[in-house]
């Protein structure tokens, strides 16, 4: 039987069927670091053991120190990247996010979230908006009763949405106002919280919910680092206004630092490219070509399908 993973914990799966909520079991061999919510596996329907993972069709994978690597949801069609309209608002962080979101294959839409709170929201949407051409910019109040509204186009039909951003910036909020109560409680796994170390409640295990309108999303615990790596198509795309200039440059192999003729220094001198979005656009590359080599794990890229995909 099919069935989704909804949260995982460290030595067993939850997961949701049609006919609700399943414990899985797992054999000894099989470790739990290995599977994303969202994932689809094959499970045996008397026993609930586990019996194989279906191919993902999208990982957001996330690489710590190096090799590393933690996976935070799968089959996603749209990542909605949050962030708040105050400190924790940086374009550098946002463009990180970004790179990641083009290289998963799913859709960024970034959300502003704690519009409530300035009196120029606007000024952060049109800083976000300019980090990608056509990028979807959202600012909402998380505990607003329109969050749903604002995000239905994201959560239709059979539509997955993961959330990744800093802790604290509300994501679980946003969770709350858009999961249909009744629904969830059905087929969820009643676990999403549970008490850390400190008494403190948290958000522990990353988790499957049913959106009202019927699509889900992911919760994904808040990160503080996000490193970049085998993302070169990602930059290149998130940075196509820099990128599209090169083959203008004199050299074939400019590097765009110094070189006479180069045509992004150019368009820098002449205004027409913001020197600190270039400074920006250099050391993620630095920092990419320093890094290890392409994510084998992500499977659509593998397949050589995901670009065709956007
Ligand atoms: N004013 C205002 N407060 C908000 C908004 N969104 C969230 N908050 C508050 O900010 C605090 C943190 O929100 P959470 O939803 O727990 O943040 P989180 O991103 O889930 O944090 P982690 O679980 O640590 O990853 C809570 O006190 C919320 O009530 C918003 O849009 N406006
Ligand atoms: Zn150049």
């Amino acid at each position: 039987m099919p069935v989704r993973i909804s949260a995982i914990h460290r030595a067993r799966l939850s997961a949701i069927s049609q006919g609700g909520q399943v414990a899985l079991k797992l054999p000894v061999h099989v470790s739990t670091r290995d599977f994303a919510v969202g994932d689809w596996v094959l499970a045996d329907p008397r026993t609930d053991l586990f019996n194989r993972r279906l191919t993902r069709k999208s990982v957001v994978a996330r690489r710590f120190n190096g090799a590393k690597v933690q996976f935070a949801a799968a089959n996603i069609d749209v990542l909605f990247i949050v962030t708040s309209c105050n400190a924790d608002f940086s374009v550098a962080r946002l463009e990180r996010y970004l790179t990641l979101a083009i290289e998963t294959g799913a859709s960024p839409v970034v959300v502003l979230t704690k519009a409530d709170t300035v009196e120029d929201p606007g000024s952060y949407l049109r800083r976000a908006e300019a980090l990608q051409r056509r990028v979807p910019v959202v600012t909402l109040d998380c505990r607003s009763k329109d969050v749903r509204a604002s995000l239905e186009r994201w959560c239709g039909l059979g539509q997955t949405a993961a959330l990744v951003g800093s802790s604290g910036v509300g994501k679980s909020t946003l969770v709350n106002s858009l999961i249909d109560p009744l629904l969830d409680q059905l087929q969820q796994t009643g676990a999403v919280r549970s008490h850390d170390d400190k008494g403190r409640h948290t958000t522990t295990s990353r988790s499957l919910h049913a959106v009202a309108g019927g699509g889900w999303i992911i919760d994904t615990p808040g990160m503080r680092s996000l490193q970049v790596s085998g993302a070169a198509f990602g930059l290149e795309s998130l940075f196509a206004e820099i990128t599209e200039l090169g083959p203008f440059c004199r050299y074939g192999n400019c590097s765009h630092t110094h070189e006479p003729g180069c045509a992004v220094l150019t368009a820098v001198r002449e205004g027409k490219l913001d020197p600190a979005r270039v400074a920006r656009w250099r050391k993620l590359v630095a920092e990419n070509n320093q890094a290890p080599g392409p994510d084998a794990s992500n499977p659509s890229r593998a397949a050589g399908k995901w670009r065709n995909r956007r």
